[in-house]
């Protein structure tokens, strides 16, 4: 093993009460001097841009898999909606807020004895997806999958054109796609699905892949 390989990093827990703990690889803890396996618990962020099918996959995947559900567009401040409804995209600084509360409500439900929790995010950049990762610091029991839905600009324009009582317009489309950070090959931990074809295919396809990664894990 190279030097340094083998480490385990220490991590302070929030409360400064509490002793440090040493977290060794996901799901394993050593705490005075003790080595505890814990339970994993997933956290499923279902991500792409307005009208790529996030609320349509997350709450088949949530049903499925009998897990909470966490809608992102819910946890918008007002201002965030009042903008969207007006057309104007919302900046960098708009969102952070928004993140970091999907981060904390993510954490909450599994630290109130969820086994896991699916959330609909946008999570257009690698900034943003990097604000939900820190979620994994507070609770190393959590393994974090983002599932990348990914269409065409002019067919998602099409559908949220046809989708009703939604204050994001088709207008807002391009601008989701002029920012939009496609998951990079070294970001490991998204599954992408090709959310072009039915929309039975598409839930069907993210579930697949999530269950395959279930597997996998053992
Ligand atoms: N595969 C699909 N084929 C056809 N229509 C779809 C498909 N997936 C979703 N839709 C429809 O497209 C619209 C957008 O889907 P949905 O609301 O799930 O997307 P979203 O990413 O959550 O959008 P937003 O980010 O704006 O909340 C809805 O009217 C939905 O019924
Ligand atoms: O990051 C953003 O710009 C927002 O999260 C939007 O993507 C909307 O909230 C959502 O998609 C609703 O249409």
């Amino acid at each position: 093993m190279p030097n340094g390989q083998d480490q385990a990093a220490t991590v302070p827990l929030p409360s400064s009460s509490v002793k440090p703990v040493t977290a060794t690889a996901a799901g394993t803890v050593v705490a005075n001097g003790q080595t505890h396996h814990q339970r994993q618990h997933h956290l499923w962020l279902v991500t792409g841009p307005a009208g790529s099918g996030k609320t349509t996959v997350a709450e088949h995947l949530a049903t499925a898999l009998q897990l909470p559900y966490i809608e992102g567009d819910l946890y918008h401040p007002k201002a965030n909606i009042d903008k969207m409804s007006a057309g104007i995209p919302l900046t960098d600084s708009d969102r952070w807020d928004w993140l970091t509360e999907l981060r904390k409500q993510s954490n909450s439900r599994i630290h109130d004895g969820a086994e896991g929790v699916v959330v609909a995010c946008s999570a257009l950049k690698l900034k943003y997806r990097d604000v939900i990762r820190v979620a994994a610091y507070w609770d190393r029991t959590l393994v974090i999958h983002f599932i990348f839905l990914y269409a065409p600009a002019e067919l998602i324009l099409e559908r949220v054109a046809a989708r009703k009582g939604h204050y994001m317009g088709a207008n807002m489309v391009k601008s989701q796609f002029d920012i939009l950070e496609r998951p990079r090959e070294d970001e490991v931990d998204v599954i992408t699905v090709d959310a072009s074809g039915d929309v039975e295919d598409v839930k069907e396809d993210a579930l697949e892949k999530v269950r395959a990664l279930l597997a996998a894990e053992g």
